[in-house]
């Protein structure tokens, strides 16, 4: 079977509020980033499957015929895409030789990748094709790299199989799918993060796939259009952690006290609520000092309950603790555990005071960097769309 060429992307995302609670049925707030993920698939006449991921120094290759063996028993296509294939997986950790304990970046994303190309292509001929992903995420730092990279994913197998269209016409440079065919990216990406994270609430690659601000209950998603300009630094103290470990730490805590731990995240709820009106209240009134002091104080709050969850790391202390002194306010962003923060700039703040504070967070090692939110969702591009710098690393291969 020949597979057309395409070239797709998709956001990272920042949670503004209820990382973790999501999970447990509470509401999360979440943002797309200007910081995108990069695919490009190309047909070939190899006879092999590549990967190439060099964000993770990742370069893997199959033959279709070994392949073909993963899918000889498989229970086949499914209706429901929400549940994984759990003999396909097993299956698949076999054959990666991964173990419930090996939780490498290469071992997920190549078991995320085969996941969805086994499923899409399983029950007809496996084409020969070369996956090339780059992106400007960090990975593994609480920016959704993953629902990023599982989006991506779903996009571009789920065209090459013909189950979507390709968007683009002609003229464009960029196009969107419409709404019936993101529903579809969004649930095999889904598919991805469960294998990646576990236990994963839809939340990353909901913002993945819609990309500007959203609001996500219970799987539930509601694109929030009337929203303010918010300006927020971007802080990686760059301690590796990993999603699928936090969330079962947090859950294994709600377990041991749950009539301790279901009140924090009933207040986690209350605060994206609260956050939530504050944010539509700044889009119809005139903003004034009040509005930030409210959000400054609920990132404040959050950040504690988030600790009394277990995910917060010295390194984010340190964050909240500098940028305090600068009178800006931080808390973590995704899972925690190290990763990212987000500091809220009020309008203003001065550009002197921003740039000391980056300066501080740099000379402790972390990165920072002021950051535009609400970019796009998921995209098909011409390759002269893409930056020529991303290009040529995708081209490269
Ligand atoms: N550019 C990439 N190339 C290949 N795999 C990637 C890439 N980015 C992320 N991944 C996959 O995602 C995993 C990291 O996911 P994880 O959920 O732990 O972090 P995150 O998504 O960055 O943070 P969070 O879930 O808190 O937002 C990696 O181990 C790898 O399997
Ligand atoms: C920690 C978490 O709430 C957000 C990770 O970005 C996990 C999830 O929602 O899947
Ligand atoms: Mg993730």
């Amino acid at each position: 079977m020949q597979v057309k060429d395409i070239y797709v992307s998709a956001p990272g995302k920042a949670i503004l509020h209820g990382e973790h609670a999501v999970v447990h049925g509470k509401v999360a707030l979440a943002v797309s980033l200007n910081l995108r993920t990069y695919l490009r698939l190309k047909a070939t006449n190899t006879g092999k499957v590549c990967v190439n991921l060099p964000n993770i120094d990742t370069f893997l290759w199959w033959d279709l015929s070994e392949l073909k063996q993963l899918i000889r028993h498989s229970s086949g296509k499914r209706d429901e895409v929400q549940l994984l294939d759990a003999e396909l997986v097993r299956r698949l950790r076999e054959f990666l030789g991964v173990t419930n304990e090996t939780l490498d970046h290469c071992n997920m994303a190549s078991l995320s990748f085969l996941y969805i190309y086994l499923l899409l292509f399983g029950q007809r001929e496996l084409p020969s094709l070369t996956v090339s992903v780059w992106s400007e995420l960090p990975t593994g730092a609480g920016l959704g790299s993953s629902a990023a990279y599982s989006v991506c994913l779903a996009a571009s197998l789920l065209c090459a199989s013909g189950a979507i269209p390709a968007p683009l016409n002609e003229w464009d440079h960029t196009a969107r799918w419409c709404q019936e065919d993101l529903e579809l990216i969004n649930s095999w990406a889904f598919q991805g993060e469960m294998i990646i994270h576990g236990n994963p609430s839809g939340v990353d690659n909901a913002v993945g796939t819609w990309g500007g601000m959203l609001r996500f209950l219970a799987g539930k998603i509601i694109p929030l259009s009337r929203v303010p300009l918010l300006r927020i630094l971007l802080t990686n103290t760059k301690e590796p952690r990993s999603t699928k470990v936090l969330v079962a730490r947090v859950k294994d805590k709600i377990n041991k006290f749950p009539s301790i731990m279901n009140p924090v995240l009933d207040s986690v709820d209350a605060i994206s609520c609260t956050c939530e009106r504050v944010l539509s209240e700044m889009t119809c009134e005139p903003i004034t000092g009040e509005h930030y002091n409210i959000l400054e104080e609920l990132i404040d709050i959050n950040q504690h309950h988030l600790n009394v969850m277990g995910v917060g790391h010295p390194a984010l202390d340190v964050l909240c603790r500098l940028t305090l002194a600068r009178g800006l306010h931080s808390k973590l962003t995704g899972a925690g555990g190290g990763g990212c923060g987000i500091t809220l700039l009020r309008p203003e703040t001065d550009s002197s005071i921003v740039q000391s504070t980056i300066q501080d967070l740099r000379d402790h090692g972390f990165d920072c960097w002021e950051t535009s939110i609400g970019g796009p969702g998921v995209q098909q591009h011409t390759p002269i769309s893409v930056k020529e710098e991303i290009l040529e690393i995708l081209n490269h291969y």
